[in-house]
């Protein structure tokens, strides 16, 4: 059976590209690198599409601002070089980090598909079998990260799920570096927590609470908004009702509320019920799929591996190809905002 940790020989040779690449760019440094546009902002920091002059290849750089000790600086920048050997198919490249002055880079693969929040500004809703291989990938990348490097993510939402134009999703911006998440914990800005409940209580959590996060994410991007609070039955209808496919542009308003403040939210979360997805417009596997994920309880709540033998992710793991979400992703980009 395909082992998740293992790649197709097509995902092999693109990785090859990559460390090909990699090897060209060589020792990354500042006055190489040109700002082209911004790629978007969160998680502390603000992301660049550049240019890398010397070898003119395009990447994304994550500019981090950072008022720390020189020693710690040091730290960071060594505990961000573990990105080096975070290799697969599932985790987006990582050309290299460096710090001048306050600033910390982070140059990564660029993805030209953008965001998945960004995609979901575009249309209205992402179908069904694109959040299958939306799973396959980002519960492969999990299992990387975990397996191979003994880490959770920490930050999985739509924004840190990554497309591009082959149809290759990717995870980014997992929290590899110990030094760094405690230097930006106190700089949480955003209107929206995939936090678990039993972090936002501050209790232990561990990738239970990445699984929570996915779940979370997969509703939102099932139903078309963020689903706390849940949208009710006539709400999804009125989503439905307007465009039963969609893939059409996102009319203005379209799935935007009054949203609660972020602590109501919060509170929400951790004392309501969670949000789940309607029979009557998702499979019986993908409503059960994220009913597992999204359990308050994490005991109750499905683990990495139970999630690797449920349907939903089989049906969508044996399509090895990349060319239904390469198609989607082509289709969504010729969309003007
Ligand atoms: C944190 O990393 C990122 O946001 C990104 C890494 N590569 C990308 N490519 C396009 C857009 C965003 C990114
Ligand atoms: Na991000």
């Amino acid at each position: 059976e395909f082992n998740q940790l293992d790649c197709t020989d097509k995902q092999k040779d693109r990785m090859e590209e990559f460390f090909k690449s990699k090897r060209a760019v060589g020792e990354l440094k500042q006055d190489d690198l040109v700002n082209i546009c911004e790629l978007g902002q969160g998680n502390g920091g603000v992301v660049w599409k550049v240019r890398h002059k010397p070898t003119e290849k395009i990447m994304a750089r994550k500019l981090i601002y950072l008022e720390v000790k020189p020693a710690l600086k040091t730290q960071i920048i060594r505990e961000l070089k573990v990105l080096h050997q975070c290799n697969s198919p599932y985790i987006v490249g990582f050309y290299g980090a460096f710090a001048v002055e306050a600033q910390i880079s982070i140059c990564m693969e660029y993805m030209d598909g953008g965001s998945l929040d960004l995609i979901l500004k575009k249309v209205m809703r992402i179908p069904e079998h694109i959040l299958g291989k939306i799973t396959v990938a980002v519960l492969r990348g999990l299992s990387y990260l975990r397996e191979r490097h003994r880490i959770m993510h920490r930050d999985i939402k739509p924004s840190n799920i990554l497309v591009n134009h082959q149809g290759e999703i990717k995870l980014c911006d997992f929290g590899v570096s110990a030094q760094l998440i405690d230097s930006t914990l106190h700089t949480f800005i955003g209107t929206r927590s995939y936090m678990s409940p039993e972090r936002l209580e501050g209790a232990h959590y561990g990738v239970m609470s990445d699984i929570w996060s996915l779940g979370l994410s997969l509703v939102e991007m099932a139903v078309g908004r963020y689903p706390i609070p849940p949208p009710s039955s006539q709400d999804i209808d009125d989503l439905f009702k307007e465009d039963p496919h969609g893939n059409r542009p996102r009319p203005e308003g379209y799935g935007c509320h009054k949203g609660l403040a972020i602590f109501e939210l919060m509170e929400w979360i951790v004392n309501e019920t969670p949000p789940n997805l309607c029979r009557s417009h998702f499979s019986a596997e993908f409503c059960d799929f994220v009913d597992r994920c999204l359990k308050k309880s994490t005991t109750e709540r499905a683990d990495l591996n139970t999630l690797l033998h449920h349907s939903f992710y089989k049906r969508y793991e044996t399509e090895s190809d990349n060319q239904d979400v390469s198609s989607w992703i082509r289709q969504v980009c010729r969309m003007d905002t």
